[in-house]
């Protein structure tokens, strides 16, 4: 019976090490280098990492295809895989959606649904696939052929499939890498109502901190092998716990600020309060994290700042502006602010998160 409080940690990961034996047929790789990560019933997960931090190797741990050096992968509080124990990959309960959907092409839309659907009863098979069919809203297509469905048509019904056998736990890896770029942020917030409107919960791997956003309910950013940082996206870009993260979410600089006497830092764009957990001695020189969204254009401010780079978005452009100091920073401006390279525009700082490092 499924366990519906929404407390329990659906899957757990606790200290996971995974290695390859190298390519080059000697010694060993460590890919994943000790992973924590906690997802409860009904949440989406996602990790995100650059090419190569581990992100499909979890994936795979989880669904039972590697073994594990050290550490533990519970699924609803039992052991699936640790040194020491290897449940086999059937026996997980686990719906997978690769990256280029894996259709049979030669089966039709319906057909492929019903595919995962051996356990059931032969005359059980149709109607349960039809329905959902219907919850990815796909019904007028169940006598399609993969090539006859746009991608994110196909990806429906991979996702389709991955759900009709009704399995604890949905695993997608890159699940928008094949589409189209202008598409992947749409079809990221339609996956996310399905699955949640199905109540089903999720782990996927993307390098898109967009994709990422708009599907996610926790995200752990990963780099060599480990989540860095596993928390609500909001959590991820305003209180990111180091500079990696601060870096690689969201388009942000560091610039140099002085700590002032009544909890104040002082930059070059004006003073900033400080949070109660920032802790610094008065006079200190720390780095503020000012991101392109902290910086509004302001025709009518004395400070200025030179238009070094420009990229327009549609509703906005992205600036890279150039302050006396020569520091650049960066600032979205309505695309009716056209301003050109080399003009001066006037700036003010509407920061209301000071993000610092000291260290
Ligand atoms: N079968 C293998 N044999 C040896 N090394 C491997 C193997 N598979 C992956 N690796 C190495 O393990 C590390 C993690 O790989 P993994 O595929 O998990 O990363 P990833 O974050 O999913 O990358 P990508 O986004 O490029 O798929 C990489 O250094 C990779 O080269």
């Amino acid at each position: 019976m499924i366990d519906t409080n929404p407390n329990q940690a659906l899957l757990s990961i606790q200290g996971l090490e995974i290695d390859y034996r190298s390519r080059e047929g000697h010694g060993h790789v460590s890919a994943v280098n000790g992973l924590d990560l906690e997802l409860r019933q009904g949440e989406i997960g996602c990790l995100l990492g650059s090419s190569g931090c581990g992100k499909s190797t979890v994936l795979r741990a989880i669904c039972g295809f590697e073994p594990v050096k050290a550490g533990n992968i519970l699924l609803r509080n039992t052991v699936v895989s640790s040194p020491s124990t290897h449940l086999a990959p059937n026996q997980r309960r686990i719906g997978m959606v690769f990256q280029d959907f894996a259709l049979f092409p030669h089966l039709t839309v319906l057909e492929n649904i019903i595919f995962g659907l051996h356990h059931l009863p032969n005359e059980k098979r149709a109607p349960v696939a039809r329905e959902w069919l219907k919850r990815v809203f796909l019904s007028n297509k169940e006598k399609a052929y993969p090539h006859e469905l746009s991608g994110g048509q196909q990806q429906r019904v991979a996702l389709a499939r991955a759900m009709a056998p009704e399995p604890d736990l949905i695993l997608l890896d890159e699940p928008f890498s094949s589409l189209d770029v202008d598409l992947r942020e749409r079809l990221a917030t339609e996956m996310r109502e399905i699955l949640k409107s199905n109540a089903i919960t999720a782990l996927l791997v993307t390098h898109d901190q967009f994709e990422a956003f708009a599907i996610a309910d926790k995200v752990g950013v990963m780099a060599d092998g480990k989540v860095l940082q596993w928390d609500a996206p909001y959590e991820l870009y305003h209180k990111p716990v180091n500079r990696y993260i601060a870096d690689f979410i969201g388009r942000g600089v560091f610039v140099k600020g002085i700590v002032q006497p009544g909890r104040k830092v002082h930059i070059e764009l004006g003073e900033l309060a400080l949070e109660e957990d920032q802790i610094y001695e008065v006079g200190q020189e720390i780095d503020i994290l000012l991101r392109a969204d902290d910086i509004v254009h302001d025709d009518h401010s004395p400070m200025q700042a030179e238009v070094v780079r420009k990229t327009f978005r549609g509703a906005d452009f992205l600036y890279t502006l150039k302050l006396r100091s020569d520091v650049e920073i960066f600032a979205f401006v309505p695309s009716h602010h056209d301003h050109a390279i080399g003009e001066k525009i006037g700036i003010h700082l509407v920061a209301d998160h000071v993000v610092t490092f000291s260290d």
